[in-house]
């Protein structure tokens, strides 16, 4: 099955992912992440500065300012305070508000993005209880941060989250084009009838999500979700592995449904900022206005929802929220990185409501839907780069060789297109192997034939020595055609090398046993159950 388009795409709706890291800095760690491995996302949250609040930072200086810079050098390293840090000045700040000023737009989400947290920290550390970050373009004094053509929402930047910052560093990264179309961008911070919480991405829309076999479940119940009308998924839970599109569903959910009904207060945002708001309102004892908001919204989305695991008093809230939202038949959207049951620290009071409405999986992508991924951000990179051409094969090749994630997929494609731009070639088969070395080594399959014997022998509850040996019980010969089926697929293994593996069978014999797990897992949810769970485990 190919992979296509949610829907028909109006040429040039897709915004170029350019910059964008290819996977999630490590949380709390504070390293620059290697070019190419990855930050994590910016999740701007504007905090509530309490009405009348003294906040202090009137006194904010260009010379407060010039502190921070000091202490962001030590943290993201000489390389990047040159790149990233180095050219951004003062503007101004107001009721917790602080303005930057940067050269480009696109200059700023990218700050935004990778150094958000890190400055709001220092900003905090130098004594300024900042809770917003806004960057303007420097030449543009009299802008407002909403304009449709400077930063997009997403530079505003989440507050000191309590996981600490993850600087990344600087990636090669092509200039944004001034005309990517974006949907109109929340309004205001934490007023009315808006979205508010952490800025939606412009970029996660339906129409630039590619929907394949893993996938098209998960789509239609964000679909139907999205539509609106009586509320019959409460709540919907998306689950799957890092960078599947499990936050690119749930951004594209509330732009739609924005579009479709601007009058809904939807909020949106992630776990780690869900905590982060109820232990600033017990810290500053706003309780009743972290209630009040998060209890009048229409629509709550959850993001990550695994980080609450194990943090009673966040879960405590957490659970009253979800009843009284739920009470009051508003709509909830929760993700997740694994099922609720699989949340071990997780209240089973939550884990029970979490499984209440419909929990659908987001499943690892198959070489169909990431061919299709990366032929949707060619052609957003071939209207920004015209000069540039990619040999046919090249696509395929990188669809087959990385398989992890589609963070990195995308990655490996800016990497490539930024290379190509530099050096004003064609990209072909020698340069992706050159440019992509990296990660192409990072992205070999390692799962070996002894690792899959064995897991799926413990699985099965069989001896390793059964597996590999003659005995045609089905109790045993079930489990060993799951495992040669899992060879083929997770391995780069030939045929005739499986059938030695297996206590030196005929490669035809591996054929039966693969075609045979093929069929039963469409017809057997057993099977297909036991496949996937064995599958996300080897993998994991
Ligand atoms: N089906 C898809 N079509 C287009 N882009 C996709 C698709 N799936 C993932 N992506 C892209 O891959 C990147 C990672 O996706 P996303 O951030 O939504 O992953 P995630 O499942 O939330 O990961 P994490 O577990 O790290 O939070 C995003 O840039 C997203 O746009």
């Amino acid at each position: 099955m190919s992979g296509k388009r949610s829907r028909a795409q109006a040429p040039g709706s897709f915004r170029v992912a350019v910059g964008r890291p290819s996977a999630r800095a490590p949380r709390g760690t504070g390293r620059p992440v290697p070019p190419g491995a990855g930050a994590n996302k910016s999740e701007a949250v504007r905090l509530p500065v309490a009405a009348g609040k003294d906040t202090g930072l009137e006194q904010m200086t260009e010379e407060t300012w010039g502190k921070v810079q000091g202490v962001l050098r030590q943290q993201v390293g000489e390389n990047n305070y040159q790149t990233w840090i180095q050219p951004i000045s003062f503007r101004s700040c107001e009721d917790g508000v602080v303005r930057l000023s940067v050269p480009t737009s696109f200059f700023g989400t990218w700050v935004n993005r990778n150094f958000g947290d890190a400055i709001l920290i220092g900003l905090h550390k130098a004594g300024e209880e900042a809770s917003r970050l806004v960057f303007e373009v420097a030449n543009t004094a009299a802008r407002t941060p909403c304009a449709r053509d400077q930063v997009p929402a997403t530079a505003d930047a989440d507050s000191a989250a309590p996981a600490a910052a993850s600087p990344a560093a600087a990636a090669p990264a092509p200039a944004p084009r001034a005309s990517d179309p974006s949907p109109a961008r929340p309004r205001g911070a934490l007023g009315g009838t808006d979205v508010h919480g952490a800025a939606l991405d412009a970029r996660y829309t339906f129409d630039t999500f590619v929907v394949g076999k893993p996938n098209e479940l998960a789509h239609a119940a964000a679909r139907r979700v999205a539509e609106g009308g009586p509320v019959t998924f409460n709540p919907l839970f998306l689950y799957g592995g890092v960078g599947l599109g499990k936050t690119h569903l749930m951004h594209a959910i509330a732009w739609h449904m924005r579009q479709q009904q601007p009058d809904l207060n939807i909020l949106f945002l992630s776990a780690e900022q869900f905590m982060y708001r109820f232990v600033q309102a017990l810290r500053e004892k706003q309780m009743m206005d972290f209630k009040q908001l998060f209890r009048s919204v229409d629509v709550l989305m959850v993001d990550d929802v695994q980080f609450i695991a194990g943090k009673d008093s966040t879960q405590e809230e957490f659970f009253h929220t979800f009843n009284a939202l739920v009470d009051q038949n508003k709509q909830i959207v929760i993700s997740g990185d694994r099922t609720p049951t699989e949340m071990s620290d997780m209240e089973n009071r939550i884990v029970s409501r979490l499984q209440s409405g419909l929990v659908v999986d987001l499943h690892p992508t198959d070489y169909e839907l990431r061919l299709g991924i990366l032929q949707q951000k060619v052609e957003a990179y071939a209207e920004q780069y015209p000069q540039l051409s990619i040999e046919p094969g090249v696509l395929e090749f990188l669809s087959h060789r990385i398989s992890t994630n589609v963070r990195v997929l995308e990655g490996a494609l800016m990497r490539l297109f930024a290379m190509a731009s530099l050096v004003g070639r064609k990209i072909d088969m020698a340069m992706t192997q050159d440019c992509l070395a990296d990660i192409l080594r990072a992205s070999e399959r390692k799962v070996s034939i002894d690792e899959i014997q064995r897991r799926v022998a413990e699985h099965y509850n069989i001896r390793l020595a059964e597996m590999i040996g003659p005995t045609r019980v089905r109790t045993v010969a079930r489990p060993r055609q799951i495992a040669m089926y899992l060879c083929k697929y997770m391995t780069t293994r030939s045929l005739p090398e499986i059938g030695r593996r297996f206590g030196g069978r005929d490669h035809t014999t591996i054929m039966h046993g693969v075609k045979r797990i093929e069929e039963l897992k469409e017809k057997d949810t057993q099977i297909a159950d036991d496949l996937e769970l064995l599958r996300r485990s080897l993998e994991a």
